[in-house]
């Protein structure tokens, strides 16, 4: 589906649920010169597995950032769950969990000891903390490590242990930048089983990935950035369209059919051959 400029952020894909988990009206970014987010209209339909995609430098992690109230936007508004970001970012926040991209740990606590301290900055009562901190420490294969401190986890370990800290609190939506960036192929199993049984019960997932396979075998709606826009959105068939892929259809949304080729005959002395 192409962007529509006029679209009122209503959730209405074809075959969607009528109700948005996310609505994002008349985003914008700027910093200095750089236009990193270009008026961004979106309603994330809810319930779905949802994938932002986009190069290098589309403004994926500029829009996730202003989404979960981690960047004020210079205009535009975020509604989640009927409270704006903004205006009311302690309601928003009760609702989200957010694994921002070059997360930030407690490096000096372990494992244990940091889904502890989150639990008890989200009110929830210790002996809840520790059922469910068990469970995530558990499934998410880190019930050996829950004792070793977080500055020496690798880095699976702690994109799992940063998932685990925006589970505790059982969000409505969860936002995730990169949840796969540097992870082994069984640690991304692992974290893809939890986000498949936390679809699976009605919750909303939203992440930002520039691997296409991923994107097309996890999410089941789709939104593609390019240059601070969106080019397109909607359920994942819709916007892979006519092309064999979602990879082919995102190079030919953003405009990269043929770059490969052309970077080929402008390095004509590459070789390693002298
Ligand atoms: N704090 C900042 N100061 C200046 N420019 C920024 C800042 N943050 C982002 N930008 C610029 O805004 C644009 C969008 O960046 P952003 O990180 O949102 O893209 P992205 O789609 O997440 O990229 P990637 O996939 O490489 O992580 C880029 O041109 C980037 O250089």
């Amino acid at each position: 589906m192409a962007e529509d400029p006029t679209s009122t952020g209503e959730a209405a894909e074809p075959g969607g649920t009528a109700h948005a988990a996310v609505t994002v009206q008349g985003l914008w970014k700027r910093f200095g010169e750089q236009i990193a987010v270009s008026g961004i209209d979106l309603a994330l339909p809810a319930g779905r597995f949802i994938g932002l995609v986009g190069p290098n430098g589309a403004g994926k992690t500029t829009t996730l950032s202003m989404i979960t109230g981690l960047l004020r936007p210079d205009m535009g508004t975020v509604v989640i769950g009927g409270h704006d970001v903004w205006r009311d970012p302690v309601a928003v926040k009760s609702r989200i969990g957010v694994l921002p991209e070059g997360l930030r740990l407690f490096e000096r606590l372990s494992g244990a000891e940091l889904l502890t301290y989150m639990g008890a900055l989200r009110g929830i009562p210790a002996a809840e903390v520790e059922r469910r901190s068990g469970q995530l420490l558990e499934v998410l294969d880190l019930s050996g490590a829950r004792h070793k401190l977080v500055v020496d986890y690798s880095t699976g370990m702690r994109k799992k242990i940063g998932l685990a800290t925006a589970l505790l609190h059982n969000p409505e939506v969860l936002f995730l930048d990169e949840p796969f960036e540097g992870v082994d192929p069984v640690s991304a199993q692992t974290i893809r089983g939890v986000l498949e049984r936390y679809t699976a019960s009605g919750a909303t997932v939203v992440f930002s990935s520039h691997v296409m396979e991923l994107v097309e075998s996890l999410c089941d709606w789709v939104a593609v950035m390019a240059a601070g826009r969106i080019q397109a959105h909607g359920p994942l068939a819709d916007v892979r369209g006519g092309a064999p892929s979602l990879h082919d259809a995102f190079l030919e949304l953003v405009g990269a059919h043929g770059r490969s080729a052309r970077a080929g005959t402008s390095l004509d002395w590459l070789g390693g051959t002298g």
